[in-house]
């Protein structure tokens, strides 16, 4: 029989767990960035599913090992280490809550503005502390990272055939974008599987408020995606690739036929897992709306228009699981007002 600890009881109680799914799905679309139907292959893969793989991508594997490796480090660290980077305020350290509307998952992570002069002197001082220099593996890796992005965002314009073909790239290259960049750290939960045969969950269920999201991650499973038919599916890792999720900005801006897709991480039972993301985001400014040339004749926004900031400001009042676009979205009475 297993016995737990009170402490491993105390860490388990306020978690929500899952039971395992069958199985990786072998339907995911890969993408290689060098193909030349690449941008008709994008479009569909973020009509169908929101998400694709991307293989061919140009993103040299020393940096995201250099990265992985002195992530792994920091995360190593003895938690009263760790906790002079914290709590997040959202940037910075956290663990086991995640944003601040009291969410919980089995995670550790470090939020950070890609735009490093926002960083808090609590995170810098991480950087500083760290004698491998992890501030500039993650300031690498991330220039490699965005460059890689504008290639892709600039093959879905050409795919939408929405001109200029920077309409996108440029709201996330732009020097007000608000991006930022995720090291998320999923320790492995032995006891747990032992006892209940069960999965924590690391990360729930959610949507990407942003444009784009790239991750990449280590060799460990536990990244999950919501189909259209609502099942939950594990997307198999694959440490050489970055995985691509659309965010709700590129729903709205495409009038809902890309989808912004629901996604969750289980952690697992007898591995670390850990993922790196890029959040694309453009500046506070901006206005989020579809882009004219995509609405067909008559046909109208589904959402009311709003800026970045408003959205932004309203997702950081909702919990992970909400349904943030619908507080934007047009009553059906005023869209057939208007036919
Ligand atoms: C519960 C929350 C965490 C989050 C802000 C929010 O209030 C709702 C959106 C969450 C999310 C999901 C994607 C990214 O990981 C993130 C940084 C973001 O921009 O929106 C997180 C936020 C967070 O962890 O602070
Ligand atoms: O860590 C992961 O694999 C995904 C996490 C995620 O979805 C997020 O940070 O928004
Ligand atoms: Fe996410």
């Amino acid at each position: 029989m297993v016995v737990l600890s009170q402490t491993a009881l105390d860490h388990y109680s306020s978690m929500k767990t899952c039971k395992p799914t069958n199985g990786l799905f072998t339907g995911i679309p890969v993408i290689d960035l060098k193909d030349p139907e690449a941008k008709t292959r994008i479009v569909e893969a973020c009509q169908e599913f929101g998400f694709f793989k991307l293989v061919n991508h140009g993103v040299p594997f020393e940096f995201m090992t250099r990265l992985e490796y002195l992530a792994m480090n920091f995360f190593n660290l003895p938690q009263s280490e760790k906790d002079k980077a914290g709590p997040p305020d959202p940037f910075g350290y956290g663990n086991k809550r995640i944003g601040p509307n009291g969410d919980v998952g089995w995670i550790e992570y470090l939020l950070l503005n890609t735009n490093p002069q926002v960083n808090c002197n609590k995170t810098l001082s991480i950087f500083q502390e760290n004698p491998q220099n992890f501030r500039s593996a993650v300031e690498d890796y991330i220039l490699e990272v965005k460059r890689m992005t504008y290639e892709v965002l600039e093959l879905m314009a050409d795919g939408l055939g929405i001109e200029p073909r920077n309409v996108l790239s440029k709201l996330v290259s732009d020097e007000k974008s608000d991006s930022c960049f995720r090291l998320n750290y999923y320790p492995p939960c032995p006891e747990l599987q032992a006892l209940s045969g069960r999965n924590l969950i690391g990360f729930g269920e959610h949507t990407d408020p942003q444009i784009i999201s790239v991750l990449r991650s280590n060799n460990t499973t536990g990244l999950q995606i919501c189909l259209r038919d609502g099942t939950w599916v594990s997307v198999p890792p694959d440490q050489t690739s970055f995985f691509i999720n659309i965010g709700d900005a590129l729903q709205v801006m495409t009038n809902g036929r890309f989808r912004s897709v629901k996604h969750r991480v289980l952690a697992d039972n007898m591995k670390s897992r850990i993922s790196m993301i890029y959040f694309g985001g453009p500046p506070l400014s901006e206005k989020i709306a579809p882009f004219p040339s995509l609405l067909a004749e008559g046909e109208e926004s589904l959402y009311e228009q709003f800026t970045w900031y408003e959205y932004k400001s309203s997702a950081y009042k909702s919990r992970l699981a909400d349904y943030r676009l619908g507080l934007f979205e047009k009553k059906m009475q005023a869209i057939l007002a208007n036919i």
